[in-house]
């Protein structure tokens, strides 16, 4: 078993990273912060957010003494990130690419750069998650007891290393990372796994981060930052004209820009009409989205569903559902909270039914 001794900690200026960073040093590890640069745009306003950013990130480095180093993967996240979101919208598909940018940017192409330039042991983020191989509960509960312990390095790289829910459920990340490899996740450390939300602002503010706390929280999508989804979209994919296709009786209630600028599920605006319309399905040959004059009708719920070549991270594929149907298990969807018990049956091309004990509305082709 090898033992790691230096973390490479993803800084992206945010206050999660920054408390991560601190607890790897108060651990005793050798840290070092890389941010990354993935996207250089600059947004409607005329911004390039990720100066500001890098900026931020370094100011923690100094103030923790750790060396700071910037990278870019401006074309990686180009060719194997976006190019795929607009593929898949393209395909009538709505992905997530904060998934893909975790699998291929920052547990790829950011921990090889870790481990190869910079000689990392492991890599760090501030994500809400935990894993197997961490004595984190331990190391937490102590730290929970006083904020100024050092605790030596007690982490070593295992096999079959398992995914784990955050301990705070409102903030949990897993499902952001659930395509990563378990090559990955052996050389992951989540610093933050165990710990709520309110409690790391607590750590940043006596700690002296003020100019990460004062940060908003990131939202939209991951390095492109929040932007008007139509507007931003028609920048890359051209305009697809089609009818909008009452669901109960076919009739055409009006015009659209292209069926990638709706999801399932989603209230359609349609000219000239004052009641809403809700998505139910799109036809990408016609252009035809067909729309539900309600948004709990019944063509928006699904019970059944088929999934892609399932991606299986600590074992591949469990045996109990080699053998028979799994039962014990839970669909998670659209990062919503709920988590709905199901059955899976494995099909021999690796795809997988998930039986759901009950509809879900809007169950979205593209989703994780
Ligand atoms: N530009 C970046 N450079 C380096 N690491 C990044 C960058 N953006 C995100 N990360 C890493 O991915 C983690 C999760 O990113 P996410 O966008 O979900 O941010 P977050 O939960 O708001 O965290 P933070 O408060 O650190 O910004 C971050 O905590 C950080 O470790």
């Amino acid at each position: 078993m090898q033992v790691v001794r230096h973390v490479v900690c993803a800084m992206s200026g945010g206050v999660d990273s920054a408390v991560s960073a601190l607890l790897l040093r108060r651990r005793g590890y050798q840290v070092t912060g890389v941010f990354m640069n993935n996207w250089d745009v600059v947004d409607e306003h005329g911004m390039c957010s990720a100066e500001k950013d890098c900026e931020d990130a370094y100011r923690v480095c100094q103030k923790l003494d750790i060396p700071f180093h910037q990278v870019s993967y401006v074309k990686e996240y180009w060719h194997e990130v976006f190019s795929y979101f607009l593929n898949e919208y393209e395909k009538g598909r709505t992905p997530n690419p904060d998934v893909l940018c975790n699998k291929h940017i920052k547990f790829n192409h950011f921990l090889n750069y870790a481990i190869d330039n910079l000689g990392a042991d492991a890599i760090a983020t501030g994500h809400y998650a935990r894993t197997s191989h961490e004595d984190e509960d331990i190391f937490q509960n102590q730290y929970l007891k006083s904020s100024q312990t050092l605790f030596r390095n007690r982490f070593e790289i295992r096999n079959n290393v398992k995914l784990l829910q955050a301990a705070d459920f409102f903030k949990d990340q897993t499902f952001f990372l659930s395509q990563i490899s378990q090559c990955a996740l052996r050389k992951t450390l989540f610093p933050l796994g165990g710990l709520t939300k309110d409690f790391v602002k607590k750590i940043a503010a006596e700690a002296g981060f003020h100019h990460v706390l004062k940060r908003k929280e990131s939202m939209g999508i991951c390095f492109i930052g929040e932007r008007n989804f139509e507007k931003f979209i028609l920048e890359y994919l051209e305009p697809q004209p089609g009818n909008f296709v009452s669901i109960e009786d076919g009739k055409i209630l009006g015009t659209h820009k292209g069926w990638f600028l709706f999801t399932l599920g989603q209230r359609a605006r349609i000219g000239g009409l004052r009641d809403p319309w809700f998505v139910v399905d799109k036809d990408v040959a016609t252009g035809d989205i067909f729309v539900a004059p309600c948004t709990d009708h019944p063509a928006l719920f699904r019970d059944l569903l088929r999934t892609d070549r399932m991606h299986w991270i600590a074992e591949e594929p469990p045996a109990e559902l080699v053998n028979n149907k799994m039962m014990d298990c839970h669909f998670r969807f659209q990062h919503q909270m709920a988590l709905v018990p199901c059955v899976l049956t494995l099909n021999q091309d690796g795809t997988v039914w998930a039986t759901l004990v009950k509809p879900i509305r809007a169950l979205t082709p593209g989703q994780v």
